[in-house]
């Protein structure tokens, strides 16, 4: 079966930084996937290599098959960036945000239609933003943006789904929601890779877990990747034994 997500012995340099060492990954449809690493583990890395946005030095990714950059062009794939990748400032609202996951079904005169607004409105209600359509998008609340994005990729129809730390500088209420939402879409047959801190809430929220130092050190059950043995080679400290487990 086609993979939705296949990372083949992936390099990639920033100059003299090497960022990802042979990475190797492999995602099926439908399922949720926790990337766990130190800071400088080359998570952001890994994520960018699957969006087409980092070229790999050597090695391959396909997402459903095919090259990222075709699956960003036709909407397939959808990138929850880290907030710190965002410009908040910019003159945009939640709405227009949201209807940007269109674009890829609008053709070149990016003109929306009934059915994308519909989309959007959907969406919007979905993740629980459809009072705030018409705020500016850095006039929101962590979690709210987080859930801007998310609906994003839901109005878009992406069947894979890539989340850069959607839970830091999130509270609780809006971390659960982002769980449900997540799970709803896993079940509807996206596939998503999350990275996250919050070790704790990793094995509710994901069926799989990668732990990730430049290379994948181990994927598998969340429950046996983040055995306090695994953990400390890929952070080289106890972990899970420090309070909150918020790395
Ligand atoms: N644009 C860049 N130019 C130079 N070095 C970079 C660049 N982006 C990342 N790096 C370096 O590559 C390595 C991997 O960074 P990356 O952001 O992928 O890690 P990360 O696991 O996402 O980290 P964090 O948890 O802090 O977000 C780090 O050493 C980082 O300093």
């Amino acid at each position: 079966m086609t993979a939705a997500i296949e990372v083949d012995s992936v390099s990639v340099h920033y100059g003299d930084v090497l960022a990802l060492d042979q990475a190797t990954l492999r995602l099926e449809k439908g399922r949720i996937c926790g990337l766990v690493g130190m800071n400088g583990s080359g998570k952001s890395t890994l994520f960018k290599v699957i969006m087409g946005l980092v070229k790999p030095d050597t090695g391959t990714v396909t997402i459903a098959g095919g090259s990222p950059a075709k699956a960003r062009k036709s909407g397939v794939v959808s990138y929850v960036p880290q907030s710190e990748d965002v410009d908040w400032q910019f003159p945009v609202s939640v709405h227009d945000v949201v209807m940007m996951g269109r674009y890829g079904h609008m053709g070149l005169t990016r003109r929306p239609r009934r059915v994308d607004r519909a989309a959007v409105a959907d969406a919007l209600e979905r993740v629980g933003l459809a009072n705030f359509a018409q705020r500016q998008i850095g006039q929101l609340s962590g979690g709210q943006r987080k859930r801007a994005f998310v609906a994003r990729g839901i109005a878009q129809n992406a069947t894979t789904l890539l989340l850069d730390e959607p839970f830091a500088g999130v509270d609780k209420r809006s971390e659960a929601t982002i769980c449900t939402l997540l799970s709803e879409l896993a079940g509807d047959g996206a596939t998503i890779l999350v990275s996250t801190h919050d070790l704790h809430a990793l094995p509710d929220l994901a069926d799989e877990a990668v732990l990730l130092m430049r290379r994948v050190l181990m994927h598998g059950v969340p429950a046996e990747v983040l055995q306090p043995e695994n953990l400390a080679l890929a952070f080289g400290l106890d972990v899970m034994n420090r309070k909150g487990s918020q790395l």
